[in-house]
C-alpha cells in the first residue's frame, strides 16, 4: 500500500458517500443488543457492525476505550476488527485522542501508525493540549507510513467551548502548515462537531478532512452538518456512532440512511453557493 491516506480517503468518501460509523460497544449498547459484558460479547458485537456497515460507510472508527475496559482480551478483539476492517478495504480511523511529549509521543505513533504494529489503523485522532509542536513526530510518522492524523480542534461536547475556543485557530493553522502541498488533503485532519452552533474559523485553507461527531445521539443532524461544512464539503467526513448501533437489526439501514441524508444536505449546501 503505497498510496497516500488522503488518496485513499478521498478514493472511499467518492465510493461509499460522506460518512463515519463508529463502533462504540458500551455495556449500555451491549445490554440493548441482549449481549452479556464480556469479550465474546464485545467481539460478537464488532463483528456485527463490521459486516452491517463495512461496504457502505467510508470510514468506521472504533472507540479505543470500549475495548481498553477489558485489558488484553479487549485489546486482542480490538485488533481482529482493526484486521477485519483493513482486509476489506475499509479506512480505519482509531479513536484514541492520544497526545504527549516527544518519546512518548513517538511510542503512540508506533502503536497505531507503524505499518507492522498489530494496532495499525489508517487513521488516530490526536489532542493538541501539549502543544501542536509535540504531535510532529505523529505527524511524520502518519506521512511515512500513508497514514492520516485528525487532531481535536473543537470537539462535539459543549463543555469544551471554553477551553478549547481560543486556540482551536492555533490548532487550525497548524494542521493547514502540515497539509501545504499535499494533493487531494494532507495527512492532518482535524475533529470539529457537528454539534456546533456555528464555525468561528474558515477551514477554507486547511487542506485535510474535517471528521464531524455528534450526529445523532448529541443532537446533530444532517442539516447540521451542510449548515456548517457546505463550504468544504468534499472535505467533512460526519461520524455517528449510538444513533446506528441502538438496534442490531437496523445497523445497515441507518448507516445508509445517514449516509444517504448527509450525501443529500451536502449536495444541497452546493447548489446554495
Ligand atoms: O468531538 C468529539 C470527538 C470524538 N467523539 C467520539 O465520537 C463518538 C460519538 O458517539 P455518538 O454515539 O455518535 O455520540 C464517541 O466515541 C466519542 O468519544 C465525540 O463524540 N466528539
Amino acid at each position: 500500500m503505497n498510496e497516500s491516506f488522503g488518496s485513499r480517503l478521498r478514493a472511499r468518501l467518492d465510493a461509499c458517500g460522506p460518512l463515519c460509523v463508529g463502533i462504540d460497544p458500551s455495556p449500555a449498547l451491549l445490554h440493548t443488543w441482549g449481549l452479556d459484558d464480556s469479550p465474546a460479547a464485545l467481539e460478537r458485537f464488532c463483528r456485527t457492525v463490521v459486516e452491517a456497515v463495512a461496504d457502505v460507510a467510508a470510514v468506521v472508527k472504533p472507540q479505543s476505550a470500549f475495548f481498553e475496559r477489558w485489558g488484553s482480551r479487549g485489546i486482542a478483539v480490538l485488533e481482529r476488527t482493526i484486521a477485519d476492517l483493513r482486509e476489506v478495504g475499509t479506512l480505519v480511523l482509531l479513536d484514541v485522542k492520544r497526545g504527549d511529549i516527544d518519546s512518548t509521543m513517538a511510542a503512540y505513533a508506533e502503536a497505531y501508525l507503524d505499518k507492522g504494529s498489530p494496532l495499525a489503523a489508517d487513521a488516530v485522532t490526536l489532542s493538541p493540549y501539549l502543544g501542536f509542536g509535540s504531535l510532529e513526530g505523529a505527524i511524520t510518522s502518519a506521512m511515512a507510513n500513508d497514514a492520516g492524523v485528525f487532531v481535536l480542534a473543537r470537539t462535539s461536547n459543549p463543555e469544551a467551548a471554553g477551553l478549547q475556543r481560543p486556540v482551536a485557530g492555533q490548532v487550525l493553522a497548524g494542521a493547514a502548515a502540515a497539509n501545504a502541498g499535499h494533493a487531494p488533503f494532507g495527512p492532518v485532519g482535524v475533529v470539529m462537531g457537528a454539534t456546533l452552533p456555528a464555525l468561528e474559523h474558515s477551514l477554507d485553507d486547511l487542506n485535510g478532512p474535517i471528521l464531524a461527531p455528534g450526529l445523532g445521539a448529541q443532537g446533530a443532524t444532517p442539516a447540521d452538518v451542510a449548515r456548517l461544512f457546505g463550504p468544504v464539503r468534499h472535505a467533512v467526513v460526519p461520524s455517528v456512532s449510538r444513533a446506528v448501533l441502538a438496534d442490531p437489526k437496523q445497523v445497515r439501514s441507518r448507516t445508509l440512511r445517514y449516509r444517504d441524508e448527509c450525501a443529500a444536505h451536502l449536495s444541497g449546501a452546493a447548489a446554495q453557493k
